[in-house]
């Protein structure tokens, strides 16, 4: 089986967008149809995507653009500085603002308070905070808006990893998102394949990254 960890991943990403000319707009949008794929759209009628500002939060910013697109309840909830976001990111959030209201940024202890409080209206949670990203145990509100999904027991779906925790299965000691599903980009990161507990709640999914941008950096 083909494992990463975080850095062969960063590069795989990166030669493909940078060296193979692929738009990175292009693969935010394949992981985000991902994960819709894996979302029963029969009984899943309510949102809360919680995202923050680079492109994992990008993947779920264009995923909500595409539940939106459907006439799903969504609500956005966006943490950090949107000053600092990707360029994916901020394209998605652009055409999200254009088709909801329900877009709140999460900073103080009262925005802390309405989230708790709405979340209880949806039946499921897109977790699009960190992904590959990652690089340091979470914190501060980061913290907080992990420990409340985690205490709302809804149904949660990760993009790409369940934030807070390790690509690589190191470091695994602060607060990370107990995720009923998660949807991996491309190649199972290394940290989920050594998981017991979330290697069977994982699915694999393409999202266009050419095999030569992966040979380059993986024996396969
Ligand atoms: N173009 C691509 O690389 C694609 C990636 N995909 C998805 O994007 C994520 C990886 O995105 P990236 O912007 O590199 O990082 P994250 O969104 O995971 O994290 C954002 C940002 O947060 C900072 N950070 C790291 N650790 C912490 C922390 N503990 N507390 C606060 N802030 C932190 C750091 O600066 C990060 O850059 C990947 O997982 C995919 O979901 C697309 O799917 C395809 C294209
Ligand atoms: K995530």
């Amino acid at each position: 089986m083909l494992l990463v960890d975080r850095e062969t991943m960063q590069n795989i990403d990166s030669y493909a967008i940078n060296e193979i000319k692929i738009p990175s707009l292009c693969l935010v949008e394949r992981a985000a149809l991902s994960v819709m794929e894996n979302i029963n759209l029969d009984i899943r009628h309510s949102f809360a995507l919680i995202v923050s500002c680079g492109n994992n939060g990008a993947d779920g910013l264009a995923l909500a653009r595409n539940l939106l697109a459907i006439s799903k309840d969504c609500d956005i909830y966006i943490i950090g500085n949107k000053n600092k976001a990707s360029k994916d990111f901020i394209i998605n959030y652009n055409a999200c603002k254009n088709l909801t209201e329900n877009i709140y940024s999460i900073e103080t202890i009262e925005d802390m308070n309405f989230l708790r409080k709405n979340l209880d209206r949806v039946n499921t949670i897109v977790d699009g905070i960190f992904g590959t990203g990652l690089n340091r145990p979470v914190s501060g509100i980061y913290a907080n808006i992990i420990d409340l999904i985690n205490e709302k027991n809804i149904y949660t779906i990760s993009i790409d990893l369940p934030s807070g925790f390790d690509a690589n299965g190191e470091n695994n000691y602060g607060s990370y998102v107990d995720s009923d599903l998660i949807v991996c980009m491309q190649i199972l990161k290394k940290g989920l394949y050594e998981d017991n507990y979330f290697r069977d709640k994982t699915v694999v999914c393409d999202i266009g990254l050419p095999q030569i941008a992966i040979e380059k950096f993986v024996n396969v």
